[in-house]
């Protein structure tokens, strides 16, 4: 996680912290306001039965009158009833708000997820960010639910309820406020110290997930490379100091439970030593003494309860802050307020002196990719050349706005494509990368993905999903269990690696669009596959434009055209023979293509 943005709400207060959360919370903002004020009645009718037992006792009990002891005690019972009643209420109230809170605020952050440019993802863990949505909404649901409903409630009843002592017997609520203060000073103390530690339990939980998901997402190597116990260890050292900072914070919670419960404890022995002189006094009746004690009983629990839900309200605190670190990022790549369209759509792709440099690469070092300027004409097929490294993924990352340009434009059909929504951007230029991605979904939703408008049970949908198939050469997918409708793993995995190229392939084709950009799609076919492949894609390209990355002679052989990556600018473009007949550096770049083309074949012959 980058640690610029864990500081950005450091400086903020706990409670001006909380409410950032208040326009998820408004449209239930009633319910949580009346079940707050169901939850202070309920402590009040608790509150009352004392008043009822000092009238029983200095009343009826005190004159020898047995009689009058049943309405009263009728009242007890009806007072229980009603609390009873407004509990299941409470419930009722607060359980249905918090939860749809917690669902739109997943919501918010999930969208703000996929809005993010890719560059943010770059910079952030994926564990970090599963531990938010999941982890940290989970504790704010459960704050909304009861937490902050008992703190202020519990706040509120114990100013009533110190009214009340008051006046019964002003003597005995000052010693019983007066050494209570001491547990005040106590939470406001903790407070800082808490927050600090909860938000590393918090944060290395975390990197705990991002470790889990990481070992889980790349089993393979982990195990082929025999590194199953290196993980392991790694694992248990994260775990060993997440371990550490919850005993931290369970150490400091008992420090605070400490004083929590012996300052009320010292609070009634003093108050009760004073009744006991007050009422030998004559100045407080038996039935107010056993009023007051019995009054002071139901005030416990609040005065107790006040530790584990500052507690509670604080590690909420580090929840939100941790939430709105990812919904305040800033989002770079955004529509523009007052979009184009491209009325007909050609297929011309223009890079206009381009630069692009990587959010944190280093000053010293110049723009990755520096003035380029490449046209693809309508229909034509540009293949992108160059040595490893040379930038090819990150120019065509840009086509989608991937990353936006640093500098100059890129422009299709004469449109920069920052003026165009994303939404028509994506919809006239479709990508394939070498890394195919897939859904867990079926392979007709994978390959559909592009088209949002098609139906993909529907004839339509059907003619794209065969169409596309057949053009990627992905026959393979009658032969699964249920055909098209087979639900191919996580990412794919139950597929082979060429297998799941052919389809990413599949779902670029079947996006239709003007432009089709392909990052080396074709580096896991075996030979025959990937001339079958080539032949179902010129095809396509015959009507489409296109630009693909090539990393093998045979992808160059595609192209109408080859544009040469060369430290950062495209130093020539030609014919694939008219560059080997001119220019040295392309035909280096070609043999050294080759060189890894024979590789491969003899990789693949010794493994066959
Ligand atoms: N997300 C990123 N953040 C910072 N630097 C990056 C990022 N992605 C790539 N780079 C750097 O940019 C340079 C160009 O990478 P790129 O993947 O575009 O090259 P390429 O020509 O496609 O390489 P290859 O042929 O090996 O796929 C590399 O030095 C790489 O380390």
């Amino acid at each position: 996680m980058p640690e610029q943005t864990t500081s950005v709400a450091a400086g903020r207060g706990t409670v001006r912290t909380l409410a950032r959360i208040l326009p998820f919370v408004r449209p239930f903002l009633g319910r949580t306001i009346v079940s707050l004020f169901v939850y202070i009645a309920l402590v009040l009718v608790s509150l009352s039965v004392p008043v009822v037992l000092q009238w029983i006792i200095d009343g009826p009990l005190a004159a020898g009158d047995p009689a009058q002891v049943w309405p009263a005690a009728v009242v007890v019972l009806a007072l229980g009833v009603a609390e009873g009643l407004l509990i299941m209420l409470r419930r009722w109230l607060v359980l249905t708000p918090s939860t749809h809170i917690e669902a739109s605020m997943r919501n918010a952050l999930y969208a703000k997820l996929q809005d993010l440019p890719v560059a943010f993802h770059d910079r952030w863990q994926s564990g970090q960010l599963l531990s938010r949505s999941m982890g940290d909404l989970g504790l704010i649901r459960r704050w909304l639910a009861f937490g902050v409903i008992l703190l202020v409630g519990n706040v509120v009843i114990i100013v009533v309820g110190f009214g009340i002592l008051f006046t019964w017997s002003w003597q005995l609520a000052l010693v019983f406020i007066v050494a209570s203060i001491p547990m005040w000073v106590v939470g406001f103390r903790f407070e800082h110290r808490y927050s600090v530690v909860s938000r590393r339990a918090q944060d290395q939980q975390g990197d705990l997930a991002t470790t889990v998901e990481e070992s889980v997402h790349g089993i393979r190597v982990l195990k082929a490379f025999g590194r199953g116990t290196h993980s392991l260890e790694n694992f248990l050292h994260q775990a060993e100091e997440l371990r550490g900072t919850e005993l931290e914070k369970a150490r400091s919670i008992a420090g605070l439970w400490l004083w929590l419960l012996l300052i009320p404890d010292v609070a009634f022995a003093l108050s009760l030593l004073g009744g006991v002189v007050l009422a030998a006094g004559g100045q407080l009746t038996v039935g107010g003494l056993i009023a007051f004690f019995a009054a002071a009983a139901v005030l416990r629990w609040p005065i107790e309860s006040i530790g584990w839900l500052l507690s509670m309200t604080f590690e909420t605190r580090t929840a939100v802050e941790r939430i709105f670190e990812v919904l305040d990022e800033p989002d770079l790549i955004r529509d523009p307020e007052h979009p184009q369209t491209i009325a007909e759509p050609r297929g011309r792709l223009v890079f206009d002196r381009v630069h692009f440099r990587y959010q944190d690469s280093p000053d010293s070092v110049p723009d990755l990719l520096d003035d380029i300027v490449l046209e693809v004409e309508p229909g034509e097929t540009m293949a992108l050349v160059g040595l490893t490294g040379s930038g090819k993924t990150t120019l065509t990352a840009l086509t989608t706005r991937l990353y936006d340009v640093t500098g100059g434009a890129v422009r299709l059909d004469g449109v920069d494509i920052r003026e165009l929504t994303r939404e028509e951007l994506r919809a006239r230029i479709a990508m394939a990368f070498e890394e195919a991605t897939l859904f867990s979904a079926s392979v007709r939703e994978n390959v559909l993905l592009g088209r949002p408008e098609l139906d993909p049970g529907s004839p339509e949908g059907e003619a794209v999903l065969d169409e596309a198939l057949e053009i990627a050469q992905a026959d393979f997918v009658a032969a699964l269990p249920h055909g098209a409708d087979t639900t191919i793993g996580e990412e794919g995995l139950s597929l082979s690696g060429g297998q799941r190229q052919r389809i990413a392939l599949a779902r670029a084709v079947a996006a239709r669009p003007s432009v089709l950009v392909l990052d080396d799609p074709l580096s896991a076919l075996d030979v025959d596959t990937e001339a079958r492949v080539e032949a179902g894609l010129r095809r396509v390209l015959a009507s489409t434009t296109a630009l693909i990355v090539a990393h093998r002679p045979s992808t160059v052989q595609l192209a109408d055209r080859v544009a040469l990556l060369e430290h950062g600018r495209i130093t020539d473009v030609g014919r694939h023979s008219e560059l080997l007949a001119r220019n040295e550096h392309y035909r280096y770049v070609i043999s050294s293509l080759e060189e890894g083309r024979d590789t491969e074949t003899a990789d693949e012959g010794v493994t066959a």
